[in-house]
């Protein structure tokens, strides 16, 4: 272990916080390398751990990286933590990505978009060497569509959204135009100024993600669709009883890993 680095004062979490804690810093650990100098930072409330760890790995390590936002959050977490923003144009080439999801299957797809980043985080998901997935034990899935009900979350040109609604449906999907909320009266607008249309498939369409993805991408006017189909090199799950859960898209699955968060992350 590092000698320079500092202790660790992490605030105690319980639950699903530290569920995602846990499973962040690991993925940290085993993928976010010294050498590795591109890292791909993606959306939703797992990846602020994911920074957090790859602070800790110390100001030295980190001087030599650049780190690509998949969105407007993930760039502002970059900033704030004081690392060195990048953009896919300049580094069309990542060494390693790290990523929320929604749901996973035992094969590592995907469903992602739940934040309606999916475009951007699919351009980084593919520009990476490795992609790597971090979420807590409620995403993790049998089959797509059992644990994120509310449907795939399918980015779509504004003006194009009625038409792409009435093609879902006619694939068997129950569209819903996503709103923005109590903040914003209309329809969430995305990063890209797209809409999001949420879309429910009935179980049989999820035996194929990847024939779904390839139905869903062909209609004029989707964006991209938040179906992420043999991208991910590994997943890691934290469980309720602070353990992790790994797998890898080789099939390997570990479970009941200890890890102490409290521990410093080892930096060559
Ligand atoms: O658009 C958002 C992303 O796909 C997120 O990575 C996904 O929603 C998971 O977010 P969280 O870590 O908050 O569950």
């Amino acid at each position: 272990m590092s000698s320079s680095l500092a202790p660790l004062v992490l605030k105690p979490l319980e639950g699903v916080e530290a569920a995602k804690r846990a499973a962040a810093y690991a993925s940290v650990d085993n993928h976010v390398l010294p050498e590795h100098k591109v890292v791909g930072i993606g959306s939703g409330s797992t990846v602020p751990y994911v920074v957090e760890r790859i602070v800790q790995q110390g100001p030295k390590v980190n001087a030599a990286r650049w780190f690509v936002p998949t969105g407007f959050q993930s760039k502002e977490l970059i900033v704030q933590a004081g690392l060195n923003l990048g953009d896919v144009d300049s580094f069309p080439v990542i060494d390693v990505t790290i990523d929320g999801a929604d749901e996973v299957d035992p094969s590592l797809n995907c469903i992602k978009g739940g934040g309606a980043c999916q475009l951007r985080e699919k351009v980084l998901a593919e520009a990476a060497k490795t992609f790597i997935v971090v979420a807590d034990y409620r995403k993790e899935s049998p089959q797509l569509g059992q644990k994120w009900t509310q449907g795939v979350p399918i980015e779509v040109a504004q003006f194009a959204y009625a038409s792409v609604m009435r093609k879902l449906e006619a694939l068997g999907g129950k569209p819903v135009l996503r709103m923005g909320g109590g903040a914003k009266a209309g329809p969430c607008v995305t990063d890209n100024s797209g809409f999001v249309i949420d879309c429910p498939f009935p179980a049989s369409s999820f035996s194929s993600p990847s024939d779904l993805l390839a139905k869903i991408k062909l209609m004029t006017g989707v964006v991209e669709v938040g179906l992420f189909c043999d991208v991910a090199k590994a997943a890691y799950f934290g469980n309720a009883d602070g353990t992790i859960t790994s797998r890898t898209a080789a099939g390997e699955v570990k479970e009941g890993i200890s890890f102490d968060v409290q521990r410093n992350p080892v930096v060559a």
